[in-house]
């Protein structure tokens, strides 16, 4: 079976600075994938490139087809989208049409988007409560639940999530991460960023860790769970 997502020796960098460096990592349709690294060790980077918001050089494909081809709305219509670190929401607007923006690309279609809002309220009966309220009243962990609502409202093939479990308590933590292992099971394929080792590779299928710009290690989450050297520098010492 041919990866959904390959990429190999990819070059990402700001002017002279390489911020990535020769990145090489495959992901397969319905996997949670995740990269796990430090504070600038380039994931946020790889991402950016793989939406295209960022020039890179190497191979980049989507089912088979040549990324480097294809700009970032092309991408969004293929079936990417980000949920970036910051979540970037709009806090005066309320959180139905947060994720009403969430579908602009298919606007113009009433049934699509009603149908896209009524599956994520399902899926996220906290911000169907919420709907009238103004973003900027949320919680960290509602904000994160609307910043993964609203990229839902496109209807999205390849999930690229930054960071979800930034700033939020261990418990919001599990809550978001289980929502994403459901949409894994929906069928929607994931490529999940995190500092937060332990939560990451507990989730997903697969891991790579990422130091300054390059893969140090890669291997099935579980195994990397146990590698002597990721519990060391990412999992405290010991696994609980
Ligand atoms: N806009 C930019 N201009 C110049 N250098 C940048 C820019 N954005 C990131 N960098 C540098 O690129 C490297 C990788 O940063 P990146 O944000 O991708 O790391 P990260 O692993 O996502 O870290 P974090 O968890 O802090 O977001 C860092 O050295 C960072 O300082």
């Amino acid at each position: 079976m041919s990866a959904m997502l390959e990429v190999a020796d990819l070059h990402v960098g700001y002017g002279k600075v390489e911020a990535v460096r020769g990145v090489s990592l495959t992901l397969d349709k319905g996997r949670i994938v995740t990269v796990i690294g430090p504070n600038g060790a380039g994931k946020t980077t790889l991402l950016g490139a793989a939406m295209g918001l960022l020039p890179s050089r190497g191979v980049l494909r989507f089912e088979g087809a040549d990324l480097h081809e294809l700009g970032v709305e092309d991408r969004v219509e293929r079936g990417f989208c980000l949920v970036p670190e910051r979540r970037e929401l709009f806090g005066e607007m309320t959180v139905g049409d947060n994720l009403i923006l969430g579908a602009y690309s298919r606007r113009k279609d009433g049934a699509f988007v009603k149908s896209a809002l009524d599956g994520v309220f399902d899926r996220f009966p906290r911000l169907a409560e919420r709907r009238r309220q103004r973003a900027d009243t949320l919680s960290g962990g509602e904000r994160q639940m609307l910043a993964i609502g609203r990229a839902l409202m496109a209807g999205p093939r390849l999930l690229l999530l930054d960071e979800p479990s930034l700033g939020l308590a261990p418990l919001i933590v599990r809550d978001i991460l289980r929502i994403v292992a459901t949409l894994r099971d929906a069928g929607v394929s994931i490529l999940l960023v995190e500092q937060n080792a332990r939560a990451a590779l507990e989730t997903a299928d697969y891991g790579y860790v990422l130091e300054t710009g390059e893969i140090a290690l890669h291997g099935a989450a579980s195994d990397l769970l146990n590698d002597p050297r990721v519990m060391a520098t990412y999992l405290g010492g010991a696994t609980e």
